[in-house]
């Protein structure tokens, strides 16, 4: 681990220069952790990251006294041990072919310490839909060191502060959830201050609760960040590269700005680091000439100079840039600003291409990502099933139920096929109560089984209402390439049998 040599560095010559080396490694920890590999991780790597920012501006302070070293090695050394022991590397999927068995449900583990687990049936069933096991401990088992979510009952529990503190000292890597609290304001500080992270209060609704869980749960498989550098000094190149990939941000790099538009389409940067002066070109006009594509009219650009001049800098953003940094620019705050900037405008794509309501691809987007999959199965020469899901007299159940709850079906359902699709797949929203999957690899044959073993799922699922439950189901139409050619001729095809599979009677699956 980086953070280890360079705090060893530190420890050897205590100076400024190792000490911002030291602090690079705790932003990159920090970023990778939050990233997705441990929320509990990224936690305690968020302490250690405070830690080290609250010293980084007071260049004077160096050697640290020994109480602080003291206390920055105990907090390296705690999570050292336990990136050894818990995480394990992500593989990224690789599977060419796509048959049920890689479709199974994930199952991350999550326990629930509770004295009286009969009081929680409604839940654990409702996450056991979603392909989500849960493990129920009595709050005196003893606990091995974990990193699963805790679900911790308090409602049941004698001296929750005692056992939550306890708890919470033995687990500092664990997400930990409480359970059963009244909304009482008093109650829920002391929870959080003592290490939970989240609180579920009495009265919150059974499918709030599973929808939170599951949010919690699902693996944030983003695609890396990035960065298209302008500059034409190689040092510069070099020193931001090594600043931002050590966070595992991608990053591209050319001299000459008359190259930036055509290296843009085929990288497809989150962000732009540009130089300001440039031989045949200055930053400022580089801009201007991006923002005349309407492509990349929101990307986020961010200017190095090293200029001081505010008047300078105030025109260079007025005229297309979002952000200055002055050279020798500091790497934490490089790092800092290139995550912000760029998760904020994915969250900005997002909005645009993704369904508000389930978070699945919308109706065009689906649309333009089959067309592209299609090209890449016809060059692969690999097969490519489409599925049209609809669910099953609906109208009736907004009609007996209410809209919200409606609403929440639909969102189960996209749950659902969230946590059984593949990297790679397409899932969208097609339209109100209607999907689409795509899946490439997959034969006709190959389909219909992953699609049968989640009708089957979708259909055992029990929605609470009331003090009662109902159930539901949906119709599914599916097609294949290369039976069928075109992208409009699947989605036509798989439609087409998805009315006949309503007509048959509906909670079937018919193929085109
Ligand atoms: N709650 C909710 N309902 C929606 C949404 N989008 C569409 N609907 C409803 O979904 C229902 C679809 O009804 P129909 O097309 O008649 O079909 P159905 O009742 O599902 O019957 P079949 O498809 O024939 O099984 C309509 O009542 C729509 O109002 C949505 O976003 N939320």
């Amino acid at each position: 681990m980086a953070l280890l040599a360079a705090w060893d560095a530190y420890r050897q010559v205590p100076n400024e220069e190792h000490f911002v080396e030291f602090a690079l490694g705790v932003n990159t920890l920090a970023e990778l952790l939050r990233s997705g590999v441990s929320l509990g991780l990224a936690r305690m790597s968020y302490d250690l990251e405070q830690d080290a920012l609250a010293l980084f501006n007071t260049p004077d302070c160096h050697p640290l006294s020994a109480e602080v070293q003291a206390r920055l090695a105990a907090q390296i050394d705690n999570l050292s041990q336990l990136l050894q022991v818990d995480v394990q590397p992500i593989q990224p999927e690789r599977r060419q072919h796509a048959d049920a068995s890689s479709y199974e449900a994930k199952r991350p583990s999550i326990i629930l310490l509770s004295d009286q687990p009969e009081q929680w049936q409604n839940l654990i069933a409702q996450l056991g839909y979603f392909g989500l096991s849960i493990a129920v401990l009595a709050w005196d088992a003893a606990l091995q060191q974990s990193q699963s979510l805790l679900l911790l009952d308090l409602k049941f529990s004698h001296d929750w502060p005692a056992r939550v503190k306890a708890l919470r000292a033995a687990n500092p890597a664990s997400q930990m959830i409480a359970l059963g609290l009244s909304s009482e304001f008093t109650l829920l500080h002391q929870a959080l201050q003592l290490g939970c992270d989240h609180c579920f209060v009495q009265d919150m609704s059974l499918p709030a609760m599973v929808a939170h869980i599951l949010e919690l749960q699902s693996s944030q498989n983003e695609e890396p960040y990035r960065v298209l550098i302008v500059d034409d000094s190689l040092t510069a190149h070099a020193m931001i590269r090594r600043a931002l990939v050590e966070q595992g941000i991608q990053t591209q790099a050319i001299s000459d700005p008359r190259l930036v538009i055509e290296r843009m389409h085929e990288f497809q940067p989150d962000l732009l680091l540009l130089d300001m002066y440039m031989p045949d070109c200055t930053g400022v006009e580089a801009a201007r000439i991006i923002r005349q594509h309407p492509e990349f009219l929101s990307i986020p650009i961010v200017y190095l100079s090293g200029e001081t001049d505010l008047g300078l800098q105030v025109e260079a953003l007025r005229l297309g840039g979002d952000h200055f940094l002055t050279k020798p620019f500091n790497p934490v705050i490089l790092n800092a600003i290139v995550n912000s900037k760029i998760e904020r405008y994915r969250t900005l794509r997002r909005s645009m291409y993704h369904d508000s309501l389930t978070g699945l691809l919308n109706h065009t987007t689906s649309k333009s990502h089959l067309d592209l999959m299609l090209e890449q199965c016809r060059t692969q020469q690999r097969p490519l099933c489409v599925a049209m899901l609809d669910l099953d007299h609906f109208k009736q159940v907004n009609d007996s139920y209410g809209h919200p709850i409606g609403d929440q079906i639909i969102r189960s359902l996209a749950w659902l096929l969230k946590q059984r699709v593949r990297q790679g797949d397409i899932l969208g929203r097609y339209g109100g109560e209607e999907f689409i999957l795509a899946l490439p690899g997959a034969s006709l044959a190959a389909g219909h089984a992953i699609l049968e073993k989640i009708r089957q799922d979708f259909a055992a699922i029990r929605h609470p209402y009331g003090s009662g439950h109902f159930q539901l189901s949906f119709s599914c139409g599916i097609a294949a390439y290369p039976a069928i050619e075109t992208s409009d001729q699947l989605i036509e095809a798989a439609d087409q049998a998805l009315y006949r599979a309503k007509r048959a009677g509906r909670n079937r699956i018919e193929c085109a």
